[in-house]
């Protein structure tokens, strides 16, 4: 705040206030030697001054004092009010300091003066009730702020009125010299209610206590400082911010340990008011000294030091002295005269307290300055956190541009791990393709041994009954004959049962195979765990980058065609398999077209060199049979002509399926890879025969039942292959009647066994050829055996016909019943 008012020298205004004689003082029938002359003149007369001295007749005995403004017991509160504080209104809402204090002796009336009573109020509420009465006349053009504090010094001790529980409070001085209570309690208001409140509440707080010269006496200095701020409402360039304070005092009186009769605490009381009042004295009298060079010093009391700006400093003082009217208080009221005449010679500097445009002005400049300051040092520091951002985005970039390289590399290199799982997965696939392959090759090789094998074994089983039902018949027949043949018969003994070596040996051969047939049966079972099946279920969990799925996709679909190339290939070797085999039954029935030639040549060169005649129920057989064994014939080469054409679409169709599954897979695959979600099949083993194919296993294993079906002869080719001859050896046993059966020698491609079995056969043959016999009868009967079947399948016409030369030939030459011949046929 700058003062800019300017100062000027104002005497201190004293006023005198004598009070109406007390109960006591008339009972004392004290005199009244204190009279008001006038509005300012006060004479106080000496009571104990002898009229009648003579020496002393010149002299007066009244002593007249003159003051500002003087009142008698009949001065009212108004009156007293009016004349003393009422114009420091004014001034206290211009701006200007003001003080008014209360000084006397001990029960004088300094508290009715400043305090009053609730019918006659003091200096107090009508101050305030005026302060707020002229704030609120002017508060539609100024802005009011008015505040509160009450203490007391009590015992040099300062106490807050107003919040006591707060302790004693110390003074502080501050940077302007104006002397603070630290610690005040300091209540805004600009009610005037409130304030009442608050200083009766103040009031009742002060410390009171009877003495002999006041029943209410004062024990302490009581301090009310009122502040007012004010400023007006409209804003302004030249607008003023007023601040002033009003002190109201109302001080303890002096007073005589004689006339109070105090003892104890009342007693030391008295003592610390008497100093205090002494100091204010002493400044007083300082204050007053003409010269102007007495040194004040008011750091002798408390209430000295408060009243340092009120007694000679920025404030309109008055100060209203308390006398008694009684001759009793003669004394006191000399001496209290005495320093209120002396007061009126203080001369305080009044300067209004105002803040003015020119201190705006140079207040905002000075804001508008550190304001300017301020945002110089914020663009600064925003310059430098931009340069400091923008180094640390560089640096951001430089470290994600290498963690990029980082990734990139890794990502590769990931690539390159997946690859390599991706070919190990393909690699062991293939390996498990060929194991495939080769375990099928080997179940069809066992299949075939195990045929022939129980081909041998059925040949025997065939023999065996053969002979028994042979040896049975000719013993019924030596059983019916005359006794002159049982000699004959006697010597034929039952034919042989026991196995030969041969059959035995095919026997333990047959479980072998059976044994080998489980074991590769259990090598086609899928192996649990393999790299396969762990690639397919970590890749898609692995795979996250774009450029990743293409990678692999596109390394998929190259083995995809890998596989699928592998596929036709194996397809291939089986077709050549089938092939190998047919052209091996076609060698066959071509060697047996051959035998059944030679023998065909044989029985008609034999007939021919033995005129032998053919019954004719025989020749109308042959006829019948060369019927049928042309249009079978037909049959069946149309039927191996259909086979082969069914064999050859299936195995087309069963190609087109795998293809078709290798491309879904790889379409699979691919948009799994390259699509957003890589998804991937339940885990299927790419080794297990009874599920489907997995994605990573492609064409490694065909769906369940195509390979079977692709390497299962056809059943119109279960005839033309090995299973020919499993048929032909169980499907129709010796009971059905006699059955003939060709046995090709040994080929260029047999083993030593195929060998040894051939040396077997052929005794087999020799044998038959000696006991073998169709008799009509027999053939008429019974089916016709496929072996012979076999045997007309091939020959040549001419030879058919030669044929049913020699047995109509045979039928009406000798007349025999047919019943009678029988021909040996060497097959
Ligand atoms: N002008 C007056 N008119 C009527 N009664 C008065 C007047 N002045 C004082 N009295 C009465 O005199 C008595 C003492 O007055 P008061 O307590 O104000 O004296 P005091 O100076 O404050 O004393 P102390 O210094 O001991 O506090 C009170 O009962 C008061 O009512």
């Amino acid at each position: 705040m700058k003062d800019t008012g300017e100062s000027k020298d104002q005497q201190l205004t004293v006023a005198l206030r004598i009070r109406p004689l007390s109960d006591a003082e008339l009972e004392e029938s004290a005199t009244i030697v204190a009279h008001r002359v006038d509005q300012q003149m006060v004479v106080l007369m000496d009571p104990l001054e002898d009229p009648d001295d003579v020496l002393r007749a010149n002299r007066s005995r009244e002593k007249t004092y003159m003051f500002d403004v003087a009142f008698d017991y009949s001065a009212s509160q108004e009156e007293v009010y009016r004349a003393t504080t009422k114009g420091l209104i004014e001034g206290l809402i211009s701006g200007y300091n003001a003080t008014v204090f209360a000084y006397g002796p001990t029960g004088c009336g300094k508290t009715y003066t400043m305090l009053g009573t609730d019918k006659e109020p003091g200096i107090y509420v009508r101050t305030l009730n005026d302060l707020f009465r002229a704030i609120e006349e002017t508060s539609d053009d100024m802005l009011y702020s008015v505040s509160m504090s009450y203490l007391e010094i009590y015992n040099e001790m300062i106490r807050d009125l107003l919040n006591p529980a707060s302790g004693f409070l110390d003074l502080r001085e501050d940077s302007k010299g104006v002397i603070q209570v630290a610690g005040i309690t300091e209540v805004s208001t600009i009610n005037a209610q409130e304030i009442m409140e608050l200083l009766v509440k103040g009031n009742r707080q002060r410390t009171q206590e009877p003495t002999a010269a006041n029943q209410t006496s004062s024990r302490s200095h009581a301090l009310l400082q009122v502040s007012v701020k004010q400023q007006s409402r409209s804003p302004h360039l030249q607008q003023e911010v007023r601040f002033a304070r009003l002190f109201m005092i109302d001080l303890a009186g002096s007073e005589r340990a004689a006339q109070t009769q105090n003892r104890g605490q009342r007693l030391k009381e008295g003592a610390h008011i008497n100093r205090s009042l002494l100091a204010l004295g002493n400044c007083i009298n300082a204050l007053s000294d003409k010269n102007g060079h007495k040194y004040v010093n008011y750091r002798d009391s408390k209430l000295t030091r408060l009243l340092k700006d009120s007694l000679g400093g920025n404030s309109r003082t008055v100060m209203i002295a308390h006398i008694s009217p009684a001759s009793t208080a003669f004394e006191e009221s000399r001496n209290t005269l005495t320093y209120a005449d002396r007061a009126k010679s203080i001369r305080t500097r009044v300067k209004k307290n105002l803040l003015n445009v020119t201190y705006h002005i140079a207040q905002y400049t000075s804001i508008i300055t550190e304001l300017r300051g301020e945002i110089q040092r914020l663009q600064r520091k925003i310059s430098e956190q931009d340069r400091r951002q923008s180094s640390e985005r560089a640096e951001i970039r430089h470290v994600q541009a290498e963690v990029q390289a980082l990734s990139s590399h890794q990502s590769r290199a990931e690539v390159e791990r997946f690859r390599e799982q991706i070919l190990q997965t393909f690699r062991e696939q293939m390996e498990i393709r060929r194991s495939l392959m080769e375990l099928e090759n080997s179940n069809m090789d066992l299949q075939v041994e195990t045929s022939r094998h129980l081909l041998t074994i059925a040949d025997w089983e065939q023999e065996r009954s053969r002979r028994r039902r042979k040896w049975n018949e000719t013993r019924e027949e030596s059983e019916g004959k005359e006794e002159s043949e049982k000699d004959s018969d006697s010597s034929e003994s039952a034919p042989e049962t026991s196995e030969t070596h041969e059959v035995s040996s095919a026997r333990e051969n047959l479980l072998l195979l059976m044994s080998e047939q489980k074991r590769i049966h259990k090598q086609k079972v899928r192996p649990e765990g393999s790299q396969a099946q762990r690639t397919e279920e970590l890749l898609p969990q692995r795979v996250s980058c774009e450029g990743q799925r293409q990678v692999l996709g596109l390394l998929c679909k190259v083995h995809e065609l890998e596989l699928e190339k592998a596929e036709m290939q194996s397809s291939t070797l089986l077709k050549d398999n089938l092939l190998r085999r047919k052209e091996r039954v076609v060698q066959r029935f071509e060697r047996h077209r051959q035998l059944c030639d030679k023998i065909i040549q044989r029985q008609r060169q034999f007939i021919h060199e033995h005129s032998l005649l053919v019954p004719p129920q025989l020749q109308e057989l042959y006829d019948v049979y060369l019927k049928e064994a042309d249009e079978r014939r037909l049959e069946r080469a149309l039927a191996l002509d259909t086979a082969t054409a069914r064999y050859a679409i299936k195995r087309e169709e069963i190609m087109k399926g795998v293809q078709n599954i290798v491309v879904k897979a790889a379409r699979r695959r691919s948009r799994a890879l390259e699509g957003d979600v890589l998804r991937f099949p339940p885990p299927s083993s790419p080794l297990d025969p009874h599920k489907q194919r997995s994605s990573l296993s492609l064409s490694a294993v065909p769906p369940a039942g195509a390979p079977l079906r692709r390497r299962q002869p056809s059943p119109e080719l279960t005839h033309a292959t090995s299973d020919d001859n499993l048929s032909s050896s169980t499907g129709e046993g010796p009971q059905n009647g006699p059955k003939t059966r060709t046995r090709l020698g040994p080929s260029k491609n047999q083993t030593p066994r195929d060998a040894k079995d051939s040396e077997g056969e052929g005794r087999r043959r020799k044998r038959r050829s000696r006991s073998f016999e169709v008799t009509g009868q027999a053939v008429s009967n019974g089916p016709i055996p496929q072996s012979i079947w076999l045997i007309v399948l091939y020959p040549a016409k001419e030879i058919l016909g030669q044929l049913k030369t020699w047995i109509s030939r045979l039928k009406g030459g000798r007349g025999k019943s047919p019943q009678n011949y029988s021909i040996a046929l060497c097959i």
